[in-house]
């Protein structure tokens, strides 16, 4: 097994820390996971700027992972780099199918759309009006389910809306995932059941999935994902987790890091925000460059910082989960 070398860097100081976080609240030009604005915080140390933005309804165990990687991020800054660009997919949310042209015009060149479907109060009719729309601008596309379908409803889906790239998290367990794989000849992703599992590996076990999805926050860093990724043996794609332009950099690290890969990767949501803390990662010829924001980049919080209430909450929280990784 590839070690994630969590235990060769410390723990910074949670003052250290705190002395530079700024919690913001990012507006989204496109409504995400039911957000229309994503709340987050951001620090600088040695290596750089770092983020931490666990979803607002994340408890602390879990939030404590996002901590993590938002300080590897800044007290020891990013891996080797084996590539300089990239690829990216296109991210549709689940937005009428006549919005989707316009939504696409974001991700010039992209070779590959990631399309949100099994939205709840949405019909599979939607799901299958969407997917036809994006693949009318791009050809290869992929969809995500977020585990909103039973196996009957994902087999049934997967026939309506035709050829894929692969299906991601169409059901919430890793053995529903195991069952539409082996009833469907589509390829599967799992995401949740890696990020939000208590064993990773148990996904390859059940021969559930093709695909691993990893996200940097959740799995508590680059260097964490990057052993996660080698050990699970699948093909990758690294994603973020709505990030601001700062939580982005560690997945386009990571992505630049691996020595394989073969897919595109879920690191175009920038373009979903209105507002970011730095120059976003804007796609260019389907992908986007590798970029780090040192300690003295300019990162810009103004009109986005929280107000004294939104401060207090995110610096409770990095302090109560700062003492969960002290005591892991
Ligand atoms: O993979 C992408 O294209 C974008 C990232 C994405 O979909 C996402 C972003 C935030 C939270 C969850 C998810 C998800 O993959 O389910
Ligand atoms: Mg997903």
């Amino acid at each position: 097994m590839v070690r994630d070398e969590r235990q060769d860097w410390v723990l910074p100081d949670v003052e250290d820390v705190l002395a530079s976080a700024v919690a913001v609240r990012l507006p989204m030009r496109t409504r995400f996971r039911g957000l229309t604005a994503r709340e987050t915080m951001v620090f600088a140390g040695p290596a750089g700027w770092g983020e931490f933005g666990p979803f607002v309804e994340y408890d602390d165990p879990e939030a404590a992972s996002w901590l993590r990687a938002g300080l590897e991020a800044a007290w020891v800054g990013p891996p080797a780099a084996v590539r300089d660009i990239v690829p990216v997919n296109a991210t549709v949310p689940a937005i009428p199918a006549d919005e989707v042209a316009a939504l696409l015009e974001r991700y010039p060149g992209a070779g590959t759309a990631k399309v949100k479907v099994a939205e709840a109060g949405q019909t599979l009719d939607d799901d299958v009006a969407r997917v036809a729309a994006t693949r009318a601008v791009i050809g290869r596309v992929r969809i995500d389910a977020n585990g909103g379908w039973t196996v009957d409803e994902a087999v049934a889906a997967l026939r309506a809306i035709g050829d894929v790239e692969y299906a991601e998290q169409p059901c919430r367990t890793v053995e529903e995932l195991a069952a539409v794989r082996r009833a469907v000849g589509v390829p599967i992703a799992a995401d949740e059941s890696i990020r939000k599992a208590d064993d990773p590996y148990r996904v390859v076990a059940a021969d559930a999935a093709d695909v691993a999805v990893v996200k940097v926050a959740p799995l508590g860093g680059m260097r964490a994902t990057l052993a996660l990724a080698e050990n699970i043996g699948l093909d990758i794609v690294v994603s973020s987790a709505l990030d601001s332009a700062i939580g982005m950099a560690a997945g386009v690290a990571a992505a630049a890091a691996l020595p394989r890969l073969e897919l595109a990767c879920g690191l175009g949501t920038g373009t979903l925000l209105a507002a970011d803390v730095a120059t976003s990662f804007q796609m260019i010829d389907g992908g986007v460059g590798v970029r780090w924001f040192d300690a003295g980049a300019t990162i810009d919080t103004v009109g986005l910082a929280l107000g004294p209430e939104g401060q207090h909450r995110w610096r409770e929280r990095l302090r109560r989960c700062h003492r969960l990784l002290a005591a892991r």
